[in-house]
């Protein structure tokens, strides 16, 4: 596997030698006077999720290199450190696969979370993709005269001291993530709630809320598995329903919904693709509007594709709401000392609070880019042809993961972006060639 060359930069984050080339120094311009500016030969890759790490990937098999940014100690935070314990890839691992290395034959079909950890961390030491961690991307702006991205990171370092960094490189691939931040509404009386309150992304187990009740606010997978689980350990888990949401079987005749779904679609209009899963999702699962789950006026696949919201794919919360061990209340109005008042007026008493309430993208924060590829709310802005995902922006801005299609569509978008990216690189390294034989 050809290794190509690795950008580098010393500790303290001035330009260090490689491959017998100096890099240079291109000035602070725009960025803060005092920090070091390490001009980068290859694209700027922000977040090591699975994104950032298939874009390195591709990026290495075409001979190219790359430098990628991570704000948090390691790769795959998302997976290591804001997920749950029993939590399993929804999909099967046929989809969820990164380009170029399929999972090893004897992960189940629904690899665990540790199961795709292992696989992620392996993945990242075969292509040799080593991030600059701690470092999190602050601003990003195109310097048209220099025709450069200037990329600002923050690092914090173990003596909690602040330093800043500027890179520059003519590309910037924005792998940050669909789930970059918490979403927590800002309901009445938040505050005054004394019992435990958190985020999805900081519930671990069941187990230490026993005997407890449990409200859980958000109908997605995420509140939806939190009840199964809070169930599986004595809990008892109420779930606020705000709007509706679709439930299907994760797994139909035998085969996951999804991979049905999938091949159907090649053959047949989303609508009807929708119209055939709901039919029998009716027929496995029964009415879940009669237990308070109303579903959405939009099919499943259609509201995914253009809203993003995903259908829960159903791993047993389904039979303990049918059979009253995970009870379905209404949106909340407002939280009092002890417990929460819904918009119907009743009043509940609760221990713990659970938020799962979803995550934003934070490509607003820090990426200025004139709204071309990203909308104010950090999504990826609409092709207009829902066939057409959008990957690449104007000046070598690529973003690879914000499809709103998971795991596989980051496979996708991560070839696309590496291979645009490597002929550009390739074109850049023949006119260097070109000029110095002159
Ligand atoms: C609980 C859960 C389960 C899921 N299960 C599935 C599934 O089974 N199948 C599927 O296909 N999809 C699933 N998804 C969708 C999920 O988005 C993908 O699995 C995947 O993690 C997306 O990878 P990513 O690299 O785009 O984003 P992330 O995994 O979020 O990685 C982005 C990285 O960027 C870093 N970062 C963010 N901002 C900055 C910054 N400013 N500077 C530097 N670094 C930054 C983050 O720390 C993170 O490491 C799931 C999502 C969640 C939340
Ligand atoms: N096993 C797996 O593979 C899993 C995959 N995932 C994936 O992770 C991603 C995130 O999922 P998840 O964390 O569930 O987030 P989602 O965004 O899918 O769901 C958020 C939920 O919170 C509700 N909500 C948001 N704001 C409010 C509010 N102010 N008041 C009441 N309810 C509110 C939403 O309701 P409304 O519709 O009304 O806005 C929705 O029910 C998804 O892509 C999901 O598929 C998650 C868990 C497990
Ligand atoms: O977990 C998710 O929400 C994903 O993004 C995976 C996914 C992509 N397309 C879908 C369609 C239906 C259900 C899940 C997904």
């Amino acid at each position: 596997m050809p290794l190509g060359r690795t950008e580098g930069v010393d500790q303290d984050c001035s330009v260090k030698e490689q491959n017998g080339q100096q890099q240079q120094n291109a000035g602070g311009g725009g960025g803060d006077n005092a920090s070091p500016c390490v001009v980068l030969d290859g694209p700027i890759i922000v977040g090591a999720g699975p994104s950032g790490l298939a874009v390195a990937a591709t990026l290495r098999q075409h001979g190219a290199p790359f430098t990628v940014v991570e704000r948090s100690g390691g790769v795959a935070d998302l997976w290591t450190n804001r997920t749950y314990d029993r939590l399993r890839l929804h999909l099967p691992k046929v989809f969820c696969e990164l380009p170029h290395v399929a999972f090893p034959p004897d992960f189940p079909t629904y690899p665990t979370k540790h199961d795709f950890l292992r696989y992620l961390h392996s993945y990242a030491a075969r292509f040799a993709i080593a991030p600059l961690l701690r470092r999190t991307v602050t601003r990003a702006w195109y310097d048209h005269p220099a025709s450069l991205w200037r990329v600002t990171t923050t690092t914090t370092s173990s003596s909690a001291t602040s330093v800043i960094t500027e890179y520059a490189s003519p590309w910037l691939v924005v792998a940050s993530g669909e789930n970059a931040e918490v979403v927590v509404p800002k309901v009445k009386g938040r505050e005054r709630f004394a019992g435990e309150a958190l985020h999805s992304s900081e519930y671990r187990s069941g187990e230490r809320f026993r005997g407890m009740r449990v409200l859980v606010v958000g109908c997605g997978n995420s509140g939806m598995e939190m009840c199964l689980d809070l169930c599986e350990h004595g809990a008892m888990p109420f779930m606020s329903v705000r709007s509706g949401v679709h439930v299907l079987p994760r797994e139909m005749f035998g085969a996951s919904t999804f991979g049905i779904a999938m091949k159907l679609l090649r053959w047949l209009p989303i609508k009807m693709v929708d119209r055939f899963l709901l039919l029998v999702a009716r027929m496995v699962l029964g009415d879940t509007e009669k237990y308070g789950l109303k579903r959405p006026k939009l099919g499943p696949l259609e509201i995914k594709n253009i809203t993003g919201k995903s259908p829960v794919l159903d791993v047993g919360a389904w039979s303990l709401i049918k059979s009253g061990n995970i009870k379905i209340v209404p949106e909340v109005e407002s939280f009092s000392g002890n417990g929460a008042r819904f918009v119907d007026g009743n009043e509940m008493a609760f221990d713990a609070v659970i938020f799962a309430t979803g995550y934003r993208s934070n490509v607003p924060s820090w990426l200025q880019e004139d709204g071309e590829l990203f909308t104010e709310e950090g999504k990826l802005r609409s092709s207009g042809s829902s066939s057409e995902w959008r990957w690449r922006g104007p000046n070598g801005l690529y973003c690879v993961g914000f499809s709103g299609r998971g795991l596989l569509g980051a496979g996708a978008d991560a070839l696309r972006a590496a291979a645009d990216i490597a002929g550009r690189w390739q074109e850049t390294q023949q006119a260097a060639a070109n000029i110095s034989s002159v």
